[in-house]
């Protein structure tokens, strides 16, 4: 048997059981898809006031050891793992999978390994060499991202990126000029044979995901809750109301819910609705 190796994370398989009835199976179409659009699973850690950092711009450590090991159990599972660029910027994010046995961490090539997608529809995340997420791209450890923007990027920059293997997805006209329709860049992502997506953040990525026009498009959410109360003034999450015959009703709720505890913290499954 191979030795394990020192920094990969593991998930035991009863906990994977728990888990597993809502993550993608590969080549299997969510049955809600009009067409092939990638499974998209919302994931990412919240406080119990329902924060994801303690302060804009920065990152705060939330989810303890088993539930980061959930977490890379899930990149392992998905084909992308998309943020936006508040959240590149701020994180500094490695956006790779250190499970056991995946690409780099004891497995073949890069196996295993999600595709980093930013999206950055103003070309503002002022990547380096140094990166982490490039770093490991070129150590043989994660895939390189693909940054979707409608800015020009300048051509050092792209340059870089693409020789690490990443690319840039430049927009065609969206219907609105500050915004990438989610419908497109889902298209975009099937059309480079993304079957499944996990969405990690940040605020405002999934603030507009969860809205009444923008929840169709998610599929399965996975939430990490750790007891802890982060304070007014912190990232929150907390969608665009919903407003229906003049009145407000709930954005949505989950249906066939799991709550899941590991470690400190307790993880929420469900499916999205469909009205
Ligand atoms: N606890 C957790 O699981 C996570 C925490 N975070 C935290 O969240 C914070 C970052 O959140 P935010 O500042 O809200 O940044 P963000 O990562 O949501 O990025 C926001 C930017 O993304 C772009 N964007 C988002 N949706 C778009 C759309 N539909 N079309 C076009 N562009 C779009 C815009 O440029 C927007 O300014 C950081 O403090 C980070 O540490 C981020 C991810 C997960
Ligand atoms: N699951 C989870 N728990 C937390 O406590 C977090 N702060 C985050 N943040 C997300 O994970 C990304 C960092 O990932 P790497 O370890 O650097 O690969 C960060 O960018 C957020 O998307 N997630």
């Amino acid at each position: 048997m191979a030795a394990p190796v020192r920094e990969a994370l593991h998930f035991p398989q009863l906990s994977i059981s728990q888990i597993d009835p809502y993550i993608p199976k590969p080549g299997v179409r969510h049955p809600n898809k009009p067409y092939g659009r990638p499974h998209v699973t919302l994931t990412f850690a919240t406080s119990l006031d329902s924060q994801l950092s303690l302060v804009p711009g920065a990152q705060t450590a939330l989810s303890g050891p088993e539930s980061k090991a959930m977490t890379h159990y899930l990149r392992s599972k998905h084909d992308a793992i998309l943020i936006g660029v508040g959240t590149a910027e701020a994180d500094n994010p490695s956006l790779n999978c250190r499970f056991e046995g995946v690409g780099g961490y004891g497995g073949e090539g890069l196996q295993g390994q999600p595709r980093p997608v930013v999206i950055d529809p103003r070309g503002r995340w002022r990547f380096t060499a140094e990166c982490k997420v490039l770093k490991l791209a070129r150590g043989g450890k994660g895939k390189a991202p693909w940054i979707f923007t409608m800015a020009p990027i300048d051509d050092e920059r792209r340059e870089l990126l693409e020789s690490v293997g990443g690319q840039v997805i430049v927009a065609g006209p969206q219907p609105s000029t500050r915004r990438l329709s989610w419908g497109y860049i889902l298209d975009e992502l099937e059309r480079r044979d993304i079957e499944s997506a996990m969405i990690e953040g940040g605020g405002a990525v999934i603030n507009d995901l969860l809205s009444p026009r923008n929840i169709r498009f998610v599929d399965t959410v996975i939430v990490t809750i750790a007891p802890t109360w982060l304070g007014q003034g912190g990232v929150q999450v907390c969608p665009k109301e919903r407003v229906e015959n003049g009145a407000k009703v709930p954005v949505a709720r989950l249906k066939d819910v799991r709550w899941v505890p590991l470690g400190d913290d307790v993880v929420l499954c469900g499916l999205a609705p469909r009205d």
